[in-house]
């Protein structure tokens, strides 16, 4: 694992973004494609602001969530709809890139959906991703992967369906630690004050919290955390 500490979240954004220049320019000369899963939440902001700098291919991205909120694309909720309005407008993407939930299903038949979509992709079960770009809520919750949840046990399902997320919206779908401890490379990006306990909690007392569980076994781990968020370590 490697801990990157910067000053600030403009400093995030810009190591992030070299970091995603790497491995999509390496992935993509290496396989032909570039493979990500993207994540809400804090995510969003650095990666919009991030992305359309990057000297790329975009027509070789592939763009699928590392969770999902089922709800309708519209809603100030949905991350692909974040994606779609404030994403695809300043770069050469397009929708169809994007593995994106059905809409109007409920969460266990849209993770169903959702993973025989990412089985086309991937042209088979195992669903290698070159890069998951994780966030961490302040309760230490990746994905949506909570604390305490059945879900951190399940061993058998690639996608997951949840309907009592303790954050709202109560109905998502995620990827299980199946699929994210496959991927080439996992990043989180941690900003801000209200990270601190947490970051102290997993990077320093090593509790066993879910952020804690993503440790790809073929892969690289990187964290890139702020001062703000790095304070108590
Ligand atoms: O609900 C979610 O929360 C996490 C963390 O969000 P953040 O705003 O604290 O960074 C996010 O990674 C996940 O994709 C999202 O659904």
């Amino acid at each position: 694992m490697t801990t990157i500490k910067v000053n600030d979240e403009q400093e995030i954004i810009n190591k992030l973004s070299s970091y995603i220049q790497k491995i999509s320019s390496d992935s993509i000369h290496n396989r032909g494609k570039f493979y990500v899963g993207l994540s809400g939440g804090s995510v969003v902001k650095y990666l919009c602001e991030g992305l359309p700098k990057l000297d790329t291919d975009w027509s070789k991205w592939v763009l699928a969530f590392c969770d999902e909120r089922v709800v309708p694309e519209e809603s100030e909720d949905s991350t692909f709809g974040i994606y779609k309005r404030q994403l695809i407008p300043r770069t050469g993407l397009k929708q169809e890139q994007f593995v994106t939930i059905k809409q109007g299903l409920s969460a266990e038949e849209a993770a169903k959906d959702y993973a025989d979509k990412l089985k086309l992709v991937f042209n088979g079960n195992n669903f290698k991703f070159d890069l998951l770009l994780l966030g961490m809520g302040p309760d230490g919750h990746t994905c949506s992967l909570f604390p305490n949840h059945p879900l951190l046990d399940e061993i058998h399902l690639n996608v997951a369906a949840i309907t009592d997320s303790p954050k709202p919206p109560p109905a998502r779908i995620t990827l299980t630690y199946a699929v994210v401890n496959e991927a080439r490379n996992c990043i989180f990006t941690i900003g801000g004050s209200s990270k601190a306990e947490m970051v102290k909690r997993i990077l320093k007392n090593k509790e066993d919290l879910p952020a804690a569980r993503v440790n790809p076994v073929n892969g690289s781990l990187y964290w890139i955390i702020d001062e703000a968020a790095a304070a108590l370590l």
